[in-house]
Formats: C-alpha cells, sequence, structure tokens
C-alpha cells in the first residue's frame, strides 16, 4: 500500500450535490467550493426547479453565496415532472442546464412533484435525447410492496432497461448507486450509461444506522445496503471502469430534522468529502485510483473538459466539527466530531 503522506491530484468535481437555497447557502456553497471545481447541483427545492430561467436565478443565488477568491462552477439541473415541457429542454441547453433529473414520484426528499409514470415523460426525453441534455435518475421504485433494500434492483429491471432500449441515444447517469445488481448492471451496458457513488456507501454497510442504537445521521436514499454491496461498490470505483465516478450525494437537512421521530434522509459529507473518499480508496489499496474516479471519468462522460488545477490531501489526524450553523438551525455532518485520517490541504 502506498503510505506516502501527500497525495496531490487534479482538483476534482463533484457530480452530485444538494446545496439547498436561502441562508443554507452560505454553509453549503463554501463547502463544497473548498474541495470541487464543479458540481452538478440538484433540483430538488421546494419548489423544485423546473425552469430554465428558475435554474438562471438558483445559479445567480449560489455564486452570490460563493466567498470572493473562491473559484467554482455550478453545473445546474431541472427538475423531471409528469408535464416538463419538450420546448424547456432547448431554452434550459441555452441557459447552460447540463441536465435533468428523474425523481420518481415519492421516492425520496422533495420528490412529490417528480415522475409518476416514466411514458408521460417520453417527448421531454426525446428533446433531451435530441439537445443532448443527460437524464440522471434517482434509481428507486416506490411501491410500497417492495422491500426497501430490493427497490434500486426492482428499479433497473422495471424502468431503466426498458428506458434505456426506448432512448439508445440518450445519456443517463444512475446516481448514488448502492447495489452490486446496480453496479453490474452499468459494467455490463456498452454505452452511454454511468454511474455515481457516494463516500458513505462505499465506507459503510447497513450495520453503521444501528450501531449501539439508531444513528439518523447514517440514514439516506437510497438507504446503505449490505457489506457485499459495499464491497461491490468499492470493487467498481477502485477498477478504473471510466464509467464509475465521484457524486457525494451530500444533502443537509436541520440536525433536529435528522435526530427526528420521522428523520430526513441525506448525509451531509461536503465538509471532508474528498477526506472520506481517500479512506475508502486507501483502504481498498487504490489509492492510485482516485484521480480517475474524482477528477477525470466524470468530465470525460459529460463531454466537459477535465480541471487543470491541483488539490493535496495529507496523511494528517484531525477532527471534524460536530456541527455548522445552517441557516437558524445546524447541520451535523456525516462523522462530526470524529478523527479523519486525510486532510485537504488549504
Ligand atoms: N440522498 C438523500 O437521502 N437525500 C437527498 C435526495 C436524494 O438524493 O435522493 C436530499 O435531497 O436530501
Ligand atoms: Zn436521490
Ligand atoms: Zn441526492
Amino acid at each position: 500500500m502506498d503510505t506516502a503522506a501527500e497525495l496531490t491530484l487534479t482538483r476534482p468535481d463533484d457530480w452530485h450535490v444538494h446545496l439547498r437555497d436561502g441562508a443554507a447557502l452560505a454553509t453549503t456553497v463554501p463547502h463544497t467550493a473548498a474541495q470541487f471545481a464543479r458540481a452538478i447541483v440538484m433540483p430538488n427545492l421546494k419548489p423544485p426547479v423546473t425552469t430554465a430561467a428558475q435554474a438562471v436565478a438558483y445559479r445567480q443565488r449560489i455564486l452570490a453565496a460563493l466567498p470572493a477568491g473562491m473559484a467554482f462552477e455550478p453545473l445546474m439541473t431541472l427538475y423531471l415532472t409528469d408535464n416538463l415541457p419538450p420546448e424547456e429542454i432547448r431554452r434550459a441547453r441555452e441557459a447552460g442546464v447540463v441536465a435533468v433529473k428523474l425523481y420518481p414520484a415519492g421516492a425520496t426528499t422533495n420528490s412529490d412533484a417528480g415522475v409518476t409514470d416514466i411514458r408521460k415523460t417520453y417527448r421531454t426525453l426525446e428533446a433531451m435525447q435530441r439537445e443532448g441534455v443527460l437524464l440522471l435518475v434517482h434509481g428507486e421504485v416506490t411501491d410500497g410492496e417492495i422491500d426497501i433494500f430490493d427497490r434500486e434492483a426492482v428499479f433497473i429491471e422495471r424502468v431503466l432497461e426498458p428506458l434505456r432500449r426506448d432512448f439508445s441515444e440518450l445519456r443517463i447517469v444512475l446516481e448514488h448507486i448502492t447495489t452490486k445488481e446496480a453496479a453490474q448492471y452499468v459494467a455490463a451496458a456498452p454505452r452511454h450509461l454511468a454511474a455515481t457513488i457516494t463516500a458513505h456507501h462505499l465506507l459503510y454497510n447497513r450495520n453503521a444506522i444501528f450501531t449501539g442504537g439508531i444513528r439518523p445521521h447514517y440514514y439516506c436514499l437510497p438507504v446503505l445496503k449490505r457489506e457485499e454491496h459495499r464491497r461491490a461498490l468499492v470493487a467498481a470505483a477502485t477498477s478504473g471502469d471510466p464509467r464509475f465516478f465521484l457524486g457525494t450525494d451530500t444533502a443537509p437537512h436541520p440536525a433536529r430534522l435528522k435526530e427526528h421521530a420521522t428523520g430526513c434522509a441525506g448525509c451531509y459529507t461536503a465538509p471532508a468529502a474528498l477526506e472520506l473518499y481517500a479512506e475508502a480508496f486507501e483502504a481498498a489499496g487504490a489509492l492510485d485510483r482516485l484521480e480517475a474516479f474524482a477528477s477525470f471519468h466524470g468530465p470525460d462522460f459529460y463531454g466537459l473538459p477535465r480541471n487543470t488545477t491541483r488539490v493535496t490531501l495529507r496523511r494528517e489526524a484531525w477532527t471534524l466539527p460536530e456541527s455548522y450553523t445552517f441557516g437558524e438551525a445546524v447541520v451535523k455532518p456525516l462523522r462530526g466530531g470524529e478523527t479523519l485520517r486525510w486532510r485537504l490541504v488549504a
């Protein structure tokens, strides 16, 4: 195993973040911008981002929250609904929107406006295929009859496979994959399909949610799975296969809404994202594969240039703060108050 004290890599991008809006941006934007050059900003606001004009205005609010002297490029997305007009896709692309996000209705945080039947969106998907706008997917079925641990695998069979047959030129990212079925499916797909993998799904299995009592800060969707799935994700992320790349799915919620009888889904990982990925890759003896996963595969799939600046991680124990202010509330990061082995050099 490589035991060098420092690791320097091309500055990575985060291909899946939730920055939220309003006062939250003062916390989330500096955290993500400290680590990443660009980020795919998810559109699940209340109300969701469904027009080019809303995406442009949201982008302005994000940039207004960027501290002076920091460079960061938010890459904007629209939220797919049953009635997102196909005409909006061209306007969105011209406004710089790079992708549209599919949330099955009811699948996750702020997904009430999501898609109830994929067939209702076909004319819009055709427009996306034509315009070169990517489709990003929260890949879980919402059928209450299906066990929560099986919802990703069933989504692939029931929704994703038929969708890919009908739109063979549409570029699709299966977001935050959590199962060996998803990793195998993406690895076997000949073209136009990729997947993001979070740091927490590389580091933890579902035991983490229940160690010594219920731990709401480890609850996210899709929920952590068995160890065999975590291992399959680590194998995919460290394989060098360009279809797998970094997407933290950093998803902050006020701590009181996570430590709650019906706690919100989402792990806040932005403050130590690269540190957590480095830990996972090091544990797999694959630190030399981190740069391609974090900095090359994402822009290559999106058809964007790779970054040219660099960041350095140092092997240095430090304690991650337990909480951060988050508008009027506080947000507790994953591993807050604990010691991390890697530290991003400022
Ligand atoms: N991942 C999560 O558990 N939550 C995300 C939504 C999502 O990405 O599904 C959120 O917005 O809070
Ligand atoms: Zn999701
Ligand atoms: Zn997400």
